[in-house]
């Protein structure tokens, strides 16, 4: 089975085209990052794959389910972009990571909940945090909370938007090895990543947007020298006289 099959997606914001006709089936189990320029429309995808956004078209199927209420929500875990600390109430680090384990079909979280939540905040280096209250630890001590939360699920897919930004290398390794673990169990990963870095021997394939569309879908890029660079765009325009008038002609060049 495929964790997601999304055909014809595309997604208009504000009046523009963000997300252009993208094809995209993800197998169970495979590890994807999704690559691109700021501004490519990575995030814009992977909400518009969860629905978040609304499509103006496309079908989207996620864990066998076309996209609303028949997909099993409960084994989807996601991490948007960095975004600041749940507001409201205030909430120790242990609470929010619990609170992953709540969905609607069940109401109270399971017994081993405090043990699970703590597993899942030592895998990320911030077990020691548990008792503190989220609005007080530093972003990126709050994005290993929320990273805890999606992972106490043990989602069938997971889907993360650069969870690692901000978070200090180490902590990136650990992270990787806690995905690992996670992969091993069959959990299907898509991960928007600025530059692949650690996550390279996890990452089985890699899609690369660049204005909406999918330029690159195959192996991923090298981690360091020039080509896995931050502000490498893993493509290059060519000219091509056959080149369609409507854009430039992309030649990928992709360094196995
Ligand atoms: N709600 C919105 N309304 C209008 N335009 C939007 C909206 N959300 C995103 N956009 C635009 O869509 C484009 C793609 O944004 P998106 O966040 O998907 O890119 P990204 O590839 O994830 O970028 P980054 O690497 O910076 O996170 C950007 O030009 C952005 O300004």
């Amino acid at each position: 089975m495929n964790a997601i099959e999304a055909t014809g997606v595309q997604v208009t914001l504000g009046g523009r085209p963000i997300v252009r006709e993208v094809d995209l089936t993800v197998p169970t189990g495979q590890v994807l990052a999704l690559l691109g320029t700021n501004g490519s429309g990575k995030s814009t995808l992977v909400r518009a794959l969860l629905g978040v956004v609304p499509t103006v078209a496309g079908d989207v199927r996620l864990l066998g389910a076309p996209l609303g209420r028949a997909v099993p929500w409960e084994r989807v875990g996601y991490v948007p972009q960095r975004v600041g600390a749940p507001g409201g109430v205030p909430a120790t680090a242990l609470e929010v990571v619990v609170s992953g384990l709540l969905h609607g079909r069940r109401l109270r979280p399971p017994r081993d909940r405090r043990a699970r939540a703590l597993a899942a905040l030592d895998a990320l280096g911030v077990g020691h945090l548990q008792d503190r209250r989220v609005q007080e630890l530093s972003g990126g001590q709050q994005q290993r909370v929320l990273i805890a939360r999606a992972l106490v699920r043990r989602p069938a897919l997971l889907v993360l938007d650069e969870p690692t930004s901000g978070i200090d290398l180490p902590t990136q390794e650990s992270f990787v090895t806690a995905l690992s673990e996670l992969r091993d169990a069959g959990t299907t990963v898509v991960v928007i990543l600025h530059e692949i870095g650690p996550f390279a021997p996890l990452v089985d394939r890699a899609v690369v947007l660049r204005h909406g569309r999918v330029v690159h879908d195959g192996p991923p890029p090298p981690a360091r020298g020039e080509h896995g660079a931050v502000d490498h765009d893993h493509t290059h325009p060519h000219t091509d006289p056959a080149a369609p008038s409507d854009g430039p002609d992309l030649t990928l060049e992709v360094t196995p």
